[in-house]
């Protein structure tokens, strides 16, 4: 029997498991999924200090795991998967990782740290989506975490050494199976109780559902997806998502939920025919949910990111998608043709860049802009500002920083640091629409333009999702005048998405690159090699699972 459907959609598909734990695999074949086991050989080496936290050191293990595998099995078992999945357990108690014991003083050690104490066990996931390109391998990455808090009594010495001899910590995360005589030692488990067993199958089968729907809702020609459209073609996902938000639908079922399609159909001044398509277009894209009744409700998801007013609203961005990015990419065969942006085409005028958009365009433009930026900056700003110790700097310039929502981040996380934002002057002039988290008067603004004007002096410039809009010739152009305003020392902290070096992902990069724009999407080491023509040498590189990755710099 298979209870989420989702796992039977699996069914036809070559899936594998990447892993040799038994526990694994007994979980997935419980849960009525059909595949084949593949160990990795993927060493699990990686450096842990040059993780942030430790799901993050799981998650990109066992992201290594399953790509090796990914990578293997077309060459010597001659058959490339369609889906691998790979998998990391760890436990973390005082700040420290432990993995299986190497030896039975190190189970020890293990177990008598865990005595008496709540720790925490992640499970890191990584699900590859394969597809045969060219004969090369190109594929998708979803990957996730789960933690579960668990609890250990206080462990007498032959509790822990009889325990010990029993030879079940061995080969098991933190020297425990928490399945067999190790669930002795465990007063209270709070979360998945299997994801301390070493898989996470709720959230797996969540994560499936979502593959799942979207790939459905993007091949599919069903009525369900063709249900909004008069001519009866395809309707993208993103452009329900566009509506709702543009009708703000979040924001009213945050405030009322509950509500059925007529009552939000008279509160956002629609037809109830069309409201009551939209929103169940929404329930099957995860941003609304709805009961028996039918009455709408927010998800978590839309609730997060989707009201005007959340911590980390992202309806600025959507709304500048929706008014300016996708007109651009409706005409996306004629920009492969041409090879240029369709700024003329979709708009019917001439195409500007950045800084004359914002300089020219009218008030509404350049605050829809400004909130789009303001958006992003506060959904990544904190993942960038924490990225690396920043304690050796003082000052710091955010250049194109906006509306200062990237430099709050850096301010709160920074104690010692003070930021001048430099940007354009009616962009300065227009921040005060834009209210800061907290009030903090490290925080500064200056007006300029970086191409032509002096920069304000900084022993750190931040540069975050800025060079991608150039080509290589105003890059250099940029880096050379920060060049000149720095003395040795003096840092460059860059963050943008960085490109696979193969250039096989990540999409969301090679995606926005078919904006055709003036710019280009580059990879660590493309912008390395920039840096490095004017003196700045990277010291370290992150891949920060948020939108945006991160590189400091600092001037030799
Ligand atoms: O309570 C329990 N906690 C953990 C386990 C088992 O511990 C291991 C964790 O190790 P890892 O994630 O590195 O996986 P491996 O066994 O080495 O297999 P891979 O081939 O996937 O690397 C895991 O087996 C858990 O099941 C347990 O059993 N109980």
């Amino acid at each position: 029997m298979v209870l989420n459907p989702v796992i039977s959609k699996l069914s036809g598909k070559l899936v594998v498991l990447a892993s040799a734990s038994p526990r694994r695999l007994e979980i997935l074949r419980n849960a009525g999924l059909r595949f084949e086991v593949v160990p990795s050989w993927f060493k699990e080496t990686l450096d842990k200090r040059v993780f942030k936290s430790p799901h993050e050191y799981a998650v990109e293990t066992a992201k290594q795991k399953a790509l090796e595998v990914a990578r293997r099995m077309p060459v010597k078992h001659l058959k490339t998967p369609d889906i691998v999945i790979g998998a990391d357990t760890i436990v973390t108690v005082d700040g420290l990782i432990l993995e299986k014991p190497v030896s039975k003083h190190d189970a020890y050690r293990m177990l008598s740290s865990l005595s008496g104490k709540e720790h925490s066990v992640y499970t890191g996931v990584a699900i590859i989506v394969c597809h045969e390109k060219e004969s090369k391998l190109d594929y998708q990455l979803i990957d996730f975490y789960e933690e579960t808090k668990v609890k250990f009594a206080d462990l007498s010495e032959d509790m822990l050494w009889e325990y010990i001899n029993s030879g079940e910590p061995m080969d098991k995360a933190g020297g425990y199976g928490i399945q067999a005589l190790g669930g002795m030692l465990v007063e209270y488990v709070h979360g998945d109780f299997l994801n301390v067993v070493g898989f996470p199958l709720n959230h797996f089968c969540k994560q499936l559902d979502v593959i799942y729907n979207q790939s459905t809702s993007s091949s599919d020609q069903g009525a369900e997806s063709a249900h909004l459209s008069h001519n009866g073609t395809h309707v993208p996902p993103a452009l329900a998502l566009f509506t709702a938000s543009k009708l703000s639908v979040f924001d009213l079922l945050h405030g009322k939920p509950g509500l059925d399609a007529a009552q939000v159909a008279h509160e956002i001044r629609a037809s109830v025919k069309g409201t009551q398509c939209l929103l169940e277009a929404c329930v099957s894209l995860g941003l609304l949910t709805t009961s028996q009744k039918p009455v709408y409700e927010n998800t978590e998801l839309a609730t997060l990111f989707l009201r005007s007013d959340a911590r980390f609203s992202l309806r600025g961005y959507i709304q500048h998608c929706n008014d300016t990015v996708w007109p651009l990419f409706s005409h996306l065969d004629s920009a492969v043709q041409e090879g240029t942006t369709q700024h003329q085409r979709a708009f019917s005028k001439k195409p500007k860049d950045n800084s004359q958009d914002v300089c020219h365009g009218s008030q509404d433009v350049k605050l829809r802009f400004m909130n789009a930026m303001h958006s992003i900056a506060k959904v990544t700003g904190e993942t960038v500002a924490t990225a690396f110790d920043l304690s050796s700097f003082k000052t710091a310039c955010d250049l194109g920083g906006c509306t200062g929502a990237m430099a709050y981040e850096f301010t709160k996380a920074h104690p010692g640091l003070s930021v001048t934002v430099f940007d354009l002057p009616s962009v300065v002039e227009m921040r005060e629409h834009f209210q800061p988290q907290h009030a903090d008067s490290r925080v500064s603004f200056a007006a300029g333009d970086f191409f032509k004007d002096e920069l304000p002096k900084a022993d750190l410039y931040i540069l975050a999702r800025i060079l991608h809009d150039w080509p290589d010739e105003k890059v250099h152009i940029l880096l050379g005048k920060i060049a000149d305003a720095c003395t040795p020392g003096c840092g460059v902290l860059l963050s943008e998405i960085f490109l696979d070096e193969d250039r096989a992902g990540p999409s969301r990069g090679l995606l926005q690159a078919l904006s055709m724009s003036e710019g280009q999407q580059r990879s660590a080491a493309e912008y390395s090699l920039l840096l490095k023509s004017h003196g700045f040498i990277p010291s370290h590189i992150t891949h920060t699972h948020n939108l945006l990755d991160a590189m400091l710099c600092i001037k030799a």
